[in-house]
């Protein structure tokens, strides 16, 4: 086993990882020294036939990790270290470290199915939880990652505040399968029920399923404000001008609008969502390995 740490995931959580660790008798740990530095490493372990490679960070980090295991038969763990950690949350997964360790020891596999995104420039991404375009992915590109270290989530309220000010909410064209183009403002694929968090946006989604559940949003600064303030108290879904929509292939468009994946800023707009060629293997609670 390889633990894939992200000492700049969350805050002050080393304690936690080694209290993780710990209890992990014969895990090698590596640190990341950058993006794109746990991708790099699961590959590697992956190659080498490592059983699992375990994330401990964020949503970012799990991303990363994924990315680096696709196409292989090594298991993805999760220690969850970053500061939303929605895809663990989604998989009900431990995040007290001894509770965790116990399941990257004697947990099951299953399959997640990561989805893909394409941009117009030629790079590809892959993301585990949700993508988003507009006026989320402006707050994340934005945020105050200092702040964001010191008061953890409520920085992503701070920046929202500042940005209702300032974002355009310019169109986003949108074409699900071959359905007639849509369009919207602001828009989620997600992979699972959860967003920003443990806040319900898409009953019924599942990233241990292929697909999508695509939530699009009309309206400008007054619909996004209402937004933020039905996250909290698990009405997301009831937004006035939400529709969800199932979709497994989801092209976006729309001039300068901004793109995050599992919370990272990514880039913007044109882009292509997919399935990932194949599932991976993510290590979950349950009986089976180990006993
Ligand atoms: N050593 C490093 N220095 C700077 N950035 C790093 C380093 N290692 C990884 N990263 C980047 O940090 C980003 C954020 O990490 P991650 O998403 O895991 O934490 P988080 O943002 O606190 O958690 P969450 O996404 O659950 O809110 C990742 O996308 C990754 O590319």
């Amino acid at each position: 086993m390889l633990i894939v740490f992200n000492p700049t995931a969350g805050s002050r959580r080393r304690s936690r990882l080694e209290r993780a660790h710990a209890l992990l008798p014969g895990a090698r740990l590596a640190e990341t020294a950058g993006p794109g530095h746990a991708e790099a490493l699961a590959r590697e372990a992956a190659a080498l036939g490592e059983d699992c490679v375990v994330a401990a960070g964020g949503d970012g980090t799990v991303a990363e990790v994924a990315a680096g295991l696709m196409g292989g038969g090594t298991a993805l763990g999760i220690l969850p270290l970053g500061t939303a950690n929605v895809l663990s949350l989604e998989l009900g997964l431990p995040r007290v470290p001894e509770a965790a360790a116990a399941v990257l020891r004697g947990g099951r596999d299953v399959a997640l199915w990561p989805g893909v995104a394409r941009f117009g420039d030629g790079r590809s991404l892959l993301f585990v939880q949700m993508l988003g375009a507009g006026f989320d992915a402006d707050v994340v590109r934005r945020l105050d990652i200092g702040l964001k270290r010191r008061i953890g989530r409520a920085a992503y309220v701070w920046q929202a505040r500042l940005e209702l000010r300032r974002y355009g909410f310019p169109p986003i064209r949108v074409r699900l399968d071959d359905g007639e183009a849509l369009r919207a403002s602001a828009l989620v694929v997600s992979k699972g029920r959860l967003y920003a968090g443990p806040f319900l946006l898409a009953p019924g989604a599942t990233p241990l399923r292929p697909g999508f559940h695509v939530a699009l949003i009309g309206g400008g600064w007054g619909r996004a404000a209402l937004a933020g303030a039905l996250l909290p108290l698990n009405l997301l879904p009831r937004l006035p001008g939400l529709v969800l929509h199932q979709a497994s292939h989801v092209v976006l468009e729309g001039g300068g609008v901004p793109i995050q994946a599992d919370g990272d800023f990514t880039g913007h707009l044109p882009v292509t969502v997919t399935d990932a060629p194949a599932p991976l293997r993510i290590r979950l609670p349950g009986d089976g390995r180990g006993r």
